[in-house]
């Protein structure tokens, strides 16, 4: 029977010349081990898929990468738990009445013109106001929640939701195409079970909704790396916003300007999350994978490749901690269902090869019809020198936790 500590181990933690590019992560075949002792769940339902397809922006990006993951076959090695609707009880939870009765409101008129009202919820050009974005709304909510409660109820250690992830949304308004904050709902929940949360933000964007809705508390420490440079969104998530009163340095922000590689990306967030372990000692972990650092997308501002968020989820992983791995950003489709596909195999421990399995949407993903994903080569705006300073800043800040 294969541990999860055997898994995730770092003696596991090969490198080879694998597709995926020039170091990659190669785990044992799980077909080694007599049997999965580690129950992996995997929250899908076909209505949260399409549902979340209709998201302005990101159309038909939850069925590239359920196809994804589906054409690997990984999903015969993985509980797939069906998610219920979320209840306008449980939204309220952190939402507004006054929010989600405007969103329910939307979903009942028809041609009404909300413009004027609209705009004080936040919705509009970024967050456009579309028919069924209430039902959007207790779907993705509902697929979070549950995937919770499986970490509560110890049925698994390992879920994941890659419909949810949406970090910007706020407690009476949407931003940046989050129109609801699953997350920190997700999080209040764990806390009715564990002392101690940790939450990861590894998009491109600071996770200011979640740091926000937890900045005065020291039970849920937020940890969020991301681009921040003058006049890009939301503009939050400097190194010296710790968080105030008791949550007082239980808000790290890593903030990181464009060009970054993995190269220094995987050593500075990696050391930072070990120092917030040790000091921490989280009881469980909630991480948001958002792709749109991912060389390619249309954001054109890391230079990551996936290796690099694989090498901070497993890191995560090796804690032996309960996680609930969630999606975010990307805009690049065919390269954010590639990251989540190779992020599911690895915490299968499954290979993936290289040649993009024949799928409904195979042609997203030419002309190469590769997993891999080229390194980006924008210019890189980090130098060692700024990097050296952010790790200092943190890792003071971090030192006051106690
Ligand atoms: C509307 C979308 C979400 C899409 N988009 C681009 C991507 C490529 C084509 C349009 C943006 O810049 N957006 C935004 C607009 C205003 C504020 C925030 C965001 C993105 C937030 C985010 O990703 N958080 O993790
Ligand atoms: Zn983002």
């Amino acid at each position: 029977i294969e541990k999860r500590s055997d898994r995730y181990s770092n003696s596991n933690f090969k490198t080879s010349t694998d597709c995926l590019s020039k170091s990659t992560l190669v785990v044992p075949d799980s077909r080694e081990t007599t049997a999965e002792k580690i129950t992996v769940c995997y929250i899908y339902n076909p209505d949260l898929v399409e549902r979340s397809d209709e998201l302005p922006k990101i159309p038909m990006r939850a069925s590239m990468v359920h196809s994804l993951i589906e054409a690997y076959g990984l999903l015969k090695h993985m509980q797939v738990i069906s998610p219920s609707e979320a209840t306008l009880e449980d939204m309220k939870q952190f939402h507004t009445e006054d929010y989600l009765h405007f969103l329910g409101k939307i979903a009942d008129e028809d041609d009404e013109n909300f413009d004027e009202e609209s705009h004080q919820y936040g919705l509009g050009y970024d967050c456009p106001v579309y028919k069924e974005v209430y039902k959007l709304a207790c779907l993705v909510s509902g697929a979070t929640l549950k995937a919770v409660d499986i970490l509560i109820s110890s049925e698994a250690r390992i879920v994941i939701n890659w419909f949810g992830g949406w970090h910007h949304a706020k407690r009476d308004s949407a931003a940046g195409l989050c129109y609801v904050n699953d997350i920190v709902l997700g999080i209040q929940r764990l806390r009715q079970r564990f002392d101690r949360v940790l939450y990861v933000d590894l998009d491109l964007h600071h996770g200011d909704g979640v740091e926000d809705a937890f900045c005065t508390t020291n039970k849920v420490l937020t940890v969020s790396v991301h681009k921040h440079s003058p006049g890009f969104f939301p503009g939050t998530g400097s190194v010296t916003d710790v968080g105030v009163g008791k949550g007082k340095y239980y808000c790290v922000n890593i903030p990181l300007h464009d060009g970054i590689k993995d190269e220094q990306f995987v050593p500075l967030v990696c050391r930072i999350l070990t120092h917030v372990k040790d000091r921490y000692k989280p009881e469980v972990v909630v991480c948001q994978c958002g792709a749109d650092g991912i060389a390619g997308d249309p954001m054109e501002s890391f230079n990551l490749t996936p290796v690099a968020l694989m090498k901070c989820i497993y890191l995560l992983l090796s804690w032996n901690l309960p996680i609930m791995l969630l999606g975010g950003g990307g805009y690049n489709h065919a390269n954010t269902a590639r990251c989540w596909t190779y992020i599911t195999g690895v915490v299968l421990g499954r290979k993936l090869a290289c040649e993009i399995p024949d799928h409904k949407f195979l042609m997203e993903y030419g002309p190469d019809y590769e997993l891999q994903i080229e390194v980006g080569n924008m210019k890189n705006h980090n130098s060692n020198e700024y990097l050296q300073r952010v790790y200092r800043q943190v890792t003071e800040n971090i030192s006051h936790i106690v």
